[in-house]
């Protein structure tokens, strides 16, 4: 089965409800390749997604970027699974780098998180990836199977599940990884999900890139063959996530 490939744009904390508007409407516009070949995911701060979700064409979806790892409850602050579903929202992005660093979010916590998220009917975009020091001591892998392993630990269907590898050092800092470095480690995550999980789960789960992503780079990392589409920051708040989108062509005539 042929993995369809994914772009999801995280806007992070940024944003007024004016420019929200303004970004859902130059997407509305755009000609993008058809839902048969590219899923495309959009995931604005909690308070805009009833809106986006209430102006967005059709054909695109809405992802929440965090929920809380259990039942809701006396939480404060924290936004529940429940609600999501509630709210019809599908997808949402767990395990974020600037979540793991900034809020000390464990292995064992996100993975906890994916494991309820699923549970409650979400799809979960889960985020692994190595700060520059890792990849310098040469532990890329060792990082990236760990917060691998967490979720794998704690998962057993994978069909509502994407994995965004992105290397720290590489997201908001320009600094892209190369195609060849992003293959590399797409093809060892695959590698390690057949031999840790299945053959199958290996072979459809998709394995997305993010760290900065742009429309001048975005197709020739689409077009390494373990790259199954992109998370996409700071570019997706701008009109060249079209571009990115359209990057899915590469999958098409390759
Ligand atoms: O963190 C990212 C997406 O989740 C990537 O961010 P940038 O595209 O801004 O580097």
């Amino acid at each position: 089965m042929a993995r369809k490939f994914f772009v999801g744009g995280n806007w992070k904390c940024n944003g007024t409800s004016e420019e929200v508007k303004k970004i859902v409407n130059t997407l509305n516009e755009a000609k993008v390749p058809s839902q048969d070949v590219v899923e495309v995911v959009l995931s604005p701060p909690y308070v805009f997604l009833p809106l986006v979700k209430s102006i967005l064409r059709p054909d695109f979806h809405v992802a929440a970027q965090n929920c809380w790892v259990k039942k809701g409850g006396a939480f404060t602050g924290e936004v529940s699974a429940e609600m999501l579903v509630n709210l019809d929202i599908p997808w949402v992005i767990l395990g974020h780098s600037e979540r793991r660093a900034l809020l000390n979010e464990s292995n064992e916590f996100v993975g906890d998180k994916v494991a309820y998220a699923l549970a409650q009917g979400l799809k979960v975009i889960a985020c692994v990836g190595e700060t520059l020091e890792q990849r310098e001591a040469g532990s890329t892998m060792d990082v990236v199977a760990a917060q691998t392993k967490a979720i794998a630990d704690r998962v057993s269907n994978w069909s509502n599940v994407v994995i965004a590898y992105e290397p720290v050092w590489a997201i908001g800092t320009g600094k892209v990884a190369s195609p060849a470095q992003a293959q590399e480690v797409h093809d060892e995550l695959r590698k390690w999900l057949a031999k840790n999980v299945s053959d199958d789960v290996a072979a459809t789960t998709r394995i997305i890139y993010g760290g900065s992503v742009n429309g001048g780079n975005c197709k020739e990392l689409g077009g390494q063959a373990d790259v199954d589409g992109f998370l996409v920051g700071g570019a997706s708040l701008k009109p060249e996530f079209i571009d990115i989108i359209k990057a899915a062509e590469v999958k098409k005539s390759a």
